[in-house]
């Protein structure tokens, strides 16, 4: 049986921490033969990578935060965002509205619920998030990344289904390269990022951590780091002085030949970061955002690090010298990092976008809106002289 073109809306906002999973469901639904909207804020459509054939509409989302003289206007914002994603849907016709967090899915998700649309929420961090936690009695599914996540009540279980955190398909497909070549004389390259962001404690730390190590490791660094645009000349700066070789950017689109290229990882312990170290098995320093709501940075650290796959330093202990001190534990030898990288790579879950786009196409399979929707997609192919819902079948 041919499997129906379909609609799905998919809401995020913020961070790459909640778009890039759902930029990689895009990809994957609509390489299934459906038609895929994202519903973001401005943030969340400035981001690159954004792929071109997904087609985002910015809805207005808030916080109502803990001022209650601020709420008028946080409400405000959410009933039209919530108004706004309603006449989306009214036209696109979603089979299922999907959150991966950050403001905007509060208004995507309320107004889904209004049209008696399913809903899914994809929760990427080893803690539930506050908005899922909101939505968690009322949604349809529950997403989730790691096998045990915290604040997620035992009442949800039958609804709750371990997949993963998707990553880009670039990224995916280095996970049958081996390691990069690492000699006890070659070149080690170290790859450090701060999340989407970008950190400004890793540009205050890790050159001077680096220019600790011995001669013998030193000599053989070349490093490409992610600083905040307003870091960047300082931590250029501080390179020269110690003479390693470094190349620096405020972010890098090319994230998936940066980790093809590094044997070790230096950074922050967001989701996605930690869904890209295992998808392609680095080794990893992992020094988790301590402001992290229920410091969920650190609970998306326990498997890798449980696994041998990585090191975390708590930020109040990150000094160059400790930090130096891990690299070295970790460097000396080069089987200690190649057993390190493989580690990470068994904590990957290689499947997490199948079976996400699997689980979302579980949900919303109205054969009746299908079979009108079908037939309206062949009158329209057929009026435009293109076969409408190819690739359908699959
Ligand atoms: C500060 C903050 O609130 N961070 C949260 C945010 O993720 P945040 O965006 O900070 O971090 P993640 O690690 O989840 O994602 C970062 C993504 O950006 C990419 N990247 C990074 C740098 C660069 O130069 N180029 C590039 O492409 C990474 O490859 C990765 O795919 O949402 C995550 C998922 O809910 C959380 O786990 C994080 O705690």
């Amino acid at each position: 049986m041919t499997r129906a073109t379909r609609h799905y809306v998919l809401a995020a906002g913020g961070t790459g921490g909640h778009l890039i999973p759902a930029f990689a469901l895009a990809a994957e639904l609509s390489q299934r033969g459906h038609h895929v909207a994202l519903v973001t804020d401005d943030r969340g459509a400035a981001l690159p990578g954004k792929p071109d054939f997904l087609p985002a509409h910015v809805i207005p989302a808030s916080k109502l935060g803990r001022n209650p003289l601020k709420w008028p206007a946080g409400l405000g914002a959410i009933l039209e965002g919530r108004r706004m994603a309603m006449r989306l849907y009214e036209s696109f016709q979603p089979s299922a509205v999907i959150g991966f967090g950050g403001y905007p899915v509060f208004p995507a998700l309320l107004g889904a619920m209004a049209c008696d649309i399913p809903t899914l929420v994809h929760e990427q961090n080893a803690v539930l998030g506050r908005v899922n936690r909101f939505f968690a009695s009322r949604v349809d599914a529950i997403a989730t990344a790691y096998p045990e996540v915290a604040r997620l009540d035992e009442k949800h279980a039958a609804k709750v289904h371990l997949v993963g955190n998707p990553v880009r398909a670039e990224v995916l497909s280095l996970r049958d390269e081996p390691f990069p070549a690492f000699t006890a004389d070659g070149l080690l390259r170290v790859l450090v990022t701060g999340g989407s962001q970008g950190a400004r404690v890793l540009s205050e730390i890790v050159p001077d951590g680096l220019a600790m190590l011995p001669p013998a490791i030193r000599q053989r660094l070349q490093v490409t780091q992610q600083c905040r645009a307003e870091d960047l000349e300082a931590v250029r700066q501080r390179y020269r002085s110690h003479d390693i070789p470094a190349e620096l950017g405020s972010y890098f689109e090319d994230m998936a030949e940066r980790l093809a290229d590094a044997h070790l990882f230096i950074g922050r312990a967001g989701a996605s970061t930690i869904a890209e170290l295992t998808a392609v098995g680095r080794p990893a320093i992992l020094v988790p955002l301590p402001i992290a709501t229920d410091d969920h940075q650190a609970a998306n650290t326990r498997e890798i690090v449980k696994s041998g796959g990585a090191r975390m330093i708590r930020q109040e202990k990150f000094t160059a010298k400790e930090l130096a001190k891990q690299i070295q534990a970790l460097a000396q030898r080069p089987e200690t990092l190649a057993t390190a990288a493989h580690a990470a790579w068994n904590c990957g879950r290689p499947r997490a976008v199948k079976d996400l786009a699997d689980l979302v196409e579980s949900f919303g399979a109205n054969e009746l809106m299908d079979v009108i929707r079908v037939g309206a997609n062949n009158a329209r192919g057929a009026s435009q002289g293109e076969a409408v819902g190819q690739g359908a079948g699959a």
